[in-house]
């Protein structure tokens, strides 16, 4: 990574946020005095605009940058604000004067692995309609590609932007920088691209990050350094590995995966727990380091918050941010609640997804461990996913359902510390998460299991004719129905595949025309591929997102271009929705 903008400050403030406890006593991780400057500046933008700005994006005042120090930039804030509030023009001409654009920090570069039509690109693909959107799809990635600008390399104490060194792959719209989870499938979908070195300079990226903070940042931005999200480092270097072979790697991703997964097995984010017959699992939940409001969403986590008392605050803050790590922000999966928001209780959660992601990790440090001849660490992990497997099986699988349901840690176990296993504990509502463990090998090997899943998927409503649904509440919320909808189908599409069952490969398939079809129907009307879809109606997606038209949805891309690749098209099929 490029050069620290705060040289040894970040460091003694991680350290210093170990012995720190907050009122709800988890650790916290203080962010920048800039990201604090802009927060206030984000406030008073919403004072000033009050609600006759359309689509007021809080986000959007975090990514400013200086034009000189913060020093100065204060003191000139501090002055307008004498008189406690401001005109919408005095505003204006400050953001003009002191602050630079949104998007100033990272500039467009031209990917360089991308060809126009790659060597033996998706060969699967026969039908000449859909191998012609195929390559317009492919040649996306030209428009999300990014790298950080030379004025954040040399004044990087000016932006909330991190100086990563290699170029990026970002979701698009709002999203102006590289995330965790979505280069997972942004990275599948450069391998059929053919694009090794963007997707070898994102894992590279993610690295830095680790050897920074600890763990991959939620985003590559000042004010995502208290959490991280879905934990898929290690299925994006296996992924690399298998195509290109690069053992230099392997030898570079592995102490940075050692490292992640001690982040994911200490402190705060592991949980003790025994089962009905007495033996002891350790299993991990998502837990940020923050109980503050998040500051790229300000003004609306407040608002969230605003009925509350001041210690019901905190923890809210603490179970919003915690949510921002799951990637699910936000569903009614993760509230006491739905569709209450302030009854979010993530952090009383063992999560399916978050287990299964940190199994298919230990698998993949042991096969990487192999690649370089370490025994030691193979035969570590070995016994490591042997039992998360246990754990897995004795904590979430329901055999009534036919499925993994996530576990609910109780209130009254909460001084002990290894909490007690009770039926009730599991949560019986219907997620796409409860089906993530068919996408690692040790799940989904047994044909006849595999079926009877896949028949429990079939029956549970989530299929839809968009694709898989992340949940079968109508709750207005990104991740629920019928908004929610999510690339992690991905996942157990691929695993469906991998299980050798023919049933669940017809499944598979089914589902990924499917997601193509919407997505098609997507890129038709807007030039580009979408992040939220009406998933009852194919195609006809709801509203553009949240916060205007998309220009672009990474992840999108990825699958895409993963599912036709696999499956190839039929040749008599339409794109179009039925
Ligand atoms: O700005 C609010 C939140 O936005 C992000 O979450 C959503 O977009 C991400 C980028 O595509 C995606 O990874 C995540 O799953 C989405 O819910 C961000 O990750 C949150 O931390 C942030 O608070």
């Amino acid at each position: 990574m490029a050069k620290n903008p705060f040289p040894n400050l970040i460091k003694i403030l991680i350290i210093m946020s170990n012995t720190i406890l907050s009122k709800d006593s988890g650790p916290i991780i203080p962010t920048t005095p800039l990201v604090t400057f802009l927060e206030r500046v984000q406030q008073t933008a919403l004072k000033t605009y009050g609600h006759n700005k359309k689509g007021f994006d809080p986000k959007l005042y975090v990514d400013l940058s200086l034009k000189q120090n913060l020093s100065i930039t204060e003191k000139a804030f501090d002055k307008l604000l004498i008189n406690g509030s401001v005109s919408v023009k005095e505003f204006d001409e400050f953001v003009e004067k002191y602050l630079g654009g949104a998007d100033e920090d990272l500039v467009y570069v031209h990917p360089v692995d991308f060809v126009d039509e790659p060597q033996d690109f998706l060969p699967r693909v026969k039908n000449s309609e859909v191998r012609r959107w195929a390559l317009e799809v492919h040649s996306l990635w030209k428009n999300l590609s990014r790298k950080v600008s030379d004025r954040v390399i040399d004044r990087p104490e000016f932006f909330t932007l991190l100086p990563l060194k290699n170029p990026v792959i970002i979701p698009g719209s709002r999203f102006r920088e590289v995330y965790y989870w979505d280069s997972y499938w942004v990275i599948r979908g450069l391998l059929a691209s053919k694009m090794y070195e963007t997707a070898k300079g994102i894992v590279y990226n993610l690295i830095s990050l680790i050897d920074e903070y600890g763990h991959v940042l939620n985003g590559a931005r000042a004010y995502y350094t208290n959490r991280s999200q879905p934990p898929l480092l290690s299925s994006m270097v296996i992924d690399i590995y298998n195509q290109t072979g690069d053992k230099d790697l392997v030898l570079k991703a592995l102490p940075a995966l050692l490292k992640e997964h001690k982040f994911w097995n200490s402190g705060i984010h592991k949980v003790l727990i025994e089962d009905a017959e007495g033996t002891t699992h350790t299993l991990s939940r998502y837990y940020a380091m923050w109980n503050e409001p998040r500051p790229e969403s300000s003004t609306i986590d407040k608002e969230t918050a605003s009925k509350l008392t001041n210690n019901c605050k905190t923890q809210l803050y603490r179970e919003i941010a915690s949510t921002a790590e799951t990637g699910w922000d936000f569903s009614t999966r993760w509230m006491r609640n739905g569709p209450d928001l302030t009854t979010l209780a993530t952090t009383s959660i063992i999560p399916v997804d978050l287990n299964a992601y940190i199994l298919k990790m230990e698998l993949d440090i042991t096969s990487l461990a192999n690649v370089i001849g370490d025994d030691i660490t193979a035969s570590s992990f070995t016994k490591a996913f042997q039992a998360r497997k246990r754990a897995i099986d004795s904590i979430f699988w329901n055999s009534d359902m036919q499925q993994w349901l996530d576990y609910w840690l109780s209130n009254s176990n909460e001084s002990k510390e290894v909490y007690t296993w009770n039926a009730s504990g599991q949560n019986k509502k219907v997620f796409c998460s409860n089906f993530i463990p068919l996408w690692i090998q040790l799940f989904n090997s047994d044909v006849k299991m595999v079926d009877e899943v896949v028949q429990s998927l079939q029956n549970s409503g989530l299929v839809c004719p968009a694709g898989i649904a992340t949940s079968l509440t109508n709750s207005g919320q990104q991740w629920d129905f019928p908004n929610g909808w999510a690339p992690i189908q991905h996942m157990i599409v691929e695993g469906l595949v991998s299980s050798g069952s023919e049933q669940a490969r017809l499944v598979a398939e089914d589902i990924a025309v499917k997601w193509i079809r919407t997505n098609y129907a997507a890129y038709k009307k807007t030039g580009t591929l979408h992040e939220k879809y009406d998933v009852e109606k194919c195609g006809d997606f709801g509203g553009g997102g949240e916060y205007g038209p998309q220009t672009g949805f990474g992840w999108s891309n990825g699958v895409v271009l993963a599912f036709l690749e696999e499956f190839g098209w039929p040749k008599d099929l339409k794109l179009d929705c039925p």
